[in-house]
C-alpha cells in the first residue's frame, strides 16, 4: 500500500486558484503504465451485466482481469464476490475476497473501496484490469469521483470510465416510472418543479461514458430507434452501441480502454454538436459555443464552473430553477495559444492544459438536470463581458 502522504505532498485535484498543471502527452502513458484501470459497470437488474461479464471473461483478450461484485455505493458490504479472469483460462474462477483488517464501517465508502481493491491486488499481483459490477440501484454519481479522486492521492488504480446497460425493452418504462422497487430512495431523490422524477435510470445514463443498449432482440426497430432517442437526448456524451447478448463488438472503447477521464478530445464532443432535441424532461445535454477566451477571462471563467458545479447556481442567479451538473466536458480555447480542457463529475472537475490546437470556438459540454441551454449560454457570454 501507499506511504501515507503528508499534506503537502497530496496533489490538489481542484486547484482553480494555482498554477493549472501542465498535461502532457507522456503523462497518461506512464499512468497506463503504473496504475491498474478501473471501469465501473452499472445497469438495472436483469440488463445483462452478468452475461456481459461472463462474455468478457471468456473472451480471449489476453488480459487479467479483475471482475468485482458488490453493493458499491449503496452499502459498506463491500463485495461479495470477485472474479479474475487471465489469459490462459476461459473459466472464471471465484476467490475469496479478504477483508481489510482495519475496513471499519465508520470509514468512508472511498477508503474501504479504493483500499480494498489495492489491498487485493497486492495479495494477487497486479491485474490488467478491474471491472466493478455496481447493483441496480447504485447511482454511479456518488461512485466515480471516489476513484477519481483517489487517482490524484497516489493511488494504484485510476477511472477509466462507466459502462451502463439498459435493457431496450424495459429502460423507457424504468425512466417514466423508476425502477419501482425502491420508492423511498426515488422520493428522497425527488421530483422537480415540475413533477418529474429523477429516477435511477436516469443517473445510470447521465453518467455513463458508454450505453449498451441490450436485449435488442426483444424489440421492433422502431422501438428500438426511440430508445436510443431518448438516451441520446439524455446523454449526448456517452458512446452509444446497440447490442445483443451484451456482445459489445469489441472490448477496446466499448468496455476496456475507454480514457474517458483523460484528456478531452474533440472528437469527444462531437455528437452533441447535432442539436438533439430534448426528449427527456428531467435530465438533458447541453452545448454552449462561444469565442476564445482572452488570458484575463480565464479567472472569470473558473469562478462561472466554481459557481455552476459547487453552488448550482449561475451568476445573478439569472435561472431561479434549481439546476443539478452530473457531468461535464470542455475545450476552451485561449488566444495565447493553450486549450484548457476541462472534466466534471458532479461537483469534482480538473482542468488540464493542451498547447496548440485547431479550435475555432470554446465548447462546453453539461449533461444535468433542469439545464437551460439558453440561459447557460447567455450567462457565460455575460460573465465573460465583464
Ligand atoms: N432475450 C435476451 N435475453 C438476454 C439478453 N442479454 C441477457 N439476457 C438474459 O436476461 C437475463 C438477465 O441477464 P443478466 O446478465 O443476469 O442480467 P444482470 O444485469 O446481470 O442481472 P443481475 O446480475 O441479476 O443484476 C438472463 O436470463 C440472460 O440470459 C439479450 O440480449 N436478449
Ligand atoms: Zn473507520
Amino acid at each position: 500500500m501507499d506511504p501515507a502522504l503528508s499534506d503537502d505532498e497530496i496533489p490538489e485535484l481542484i486547484q482553480p486558484e494555482d498554477a493549472i498543471p501542465e498535461l502532457v502527452p507522456t503523462e497518461t502513458t506512464k499512468q497506463e503504465q503504473s496504475k491498474v484501470p478501473i471501469t465501473i459497470v452499472t445497469g438495472y437488474l436483469g440488463a445483462g451485466k452478468t452475461t456481459l461479464l461472463n462474455y468478457i471473461l471468456t473472451e480471449q483478450h489476453g488480459k487479467k482481469i479483475a471482475v468485482i461484485l458488490n453493493e458499491f455505493g449503496d452499502s459498506i458490504d463491500i463485495e461479495k464476490q470477485l472474479v479474475v479472469s487471465d489469459a490462459n483460462s476461459t473459466e472464471a474462477k471465484p476467490i475469496p475476497f479478504v477483508p481489510l483488517a482495519n475496513g471499519c464501517i465508520c470509514c468512508s465508502v472511498k477508503d474501504v473501496g479504493v483500499a480494498a481493491i489495492e489491498n487485493l491486488m497486492e495479495q494477487r499481483g497486479k491485474f490488467d484490469y478491474i471491472l466493478l459490477e455496481t447493483t441496480g440501484l447504485a447511482d454511479p454519481g456518488n461512485i466515480a469521483p471516489l476513484f477519481w479522486l483517489d487517482d490524484g492521492l497516489g493511488s494504484s488504480i485510476f477511472l477509466d470510465g462507466i459502462v451502463t446497460l439498459v435493457d431496450a425493452k424495459n429502460v423507457l418504462k424504468s425512466l417514466d416510472e423508476g425502477y419501482g422497487d425502491d420508492p423511498k430512495l426515488e422520493e428522497e431523490r425527488g421530483h422537480d418543479e415540475h413533477g418529474l422524477l429523477l429516477t435511477t435510470a436516469h443517473l445510470q445514463i447521465s453518467h455513463a461514458d458508454v450505453i449498451l443498449v441490450n436485449k435488442s432482440d426483444l424489440v421492433s426497430e422502431q422501438e428500438l430507434s426511440n430508445v436510443v432517442e431518448r438516451i441520446r437526448s439524455i446523454n449526448g456524451l456517452a458512446k452509444i452501441e446497440v447490442t445483443e447478448r451484451s456482445r459489445v463488438p469489441q472490448l477496446e472503447g466499448m468496455l476496456l480502454d475507454l480514457h474517458a477521464y483523460e484528456e478531452v478530445k474533440d472528437a469527444d464532443l462531437r455528437f452533441t454538436s447535432k442539436g438533439h432535441s430534448h426528449m427527456d424532461p428531467t435530465i438533458s445535454t447541453i452545448t454552449i459555443n462561444f469565442p476564445p477566451l482572452s488570458e484575463e477571462q480565464v479567472d472569470q471563467f473558473d469562478r462561472f464552473l466554481r459557481l455552476i458545479l459547487w453552488e448550482n447556481t449561475l451568476p445573478d442567479d439569472i435561472q431561479q430553477k434549481p439546476f443539478e451538473i452530473h457531468r461535464l466536458k470542455g475545450r476552451i480555447p485561449v488566444k495565447d495559444g493553450r486549450v484548457l480542457l476541462i472534466q466534471g463529475v458532479r461537483s469534482v472537475y480538473e482542468t488540464t492544459e493542451a498547447q496548440s490546437s485547431n479550435d475555432d470556438q470554446a465548447k462546453l459540454v453539461l449533461i444535468g438536470r433542469g439545464l437551460d441551454e439558453p440561459l447557460f449560454r447567455e450567462s457565460v457570454l455575460a460573465t465573460l463581458s465583464r
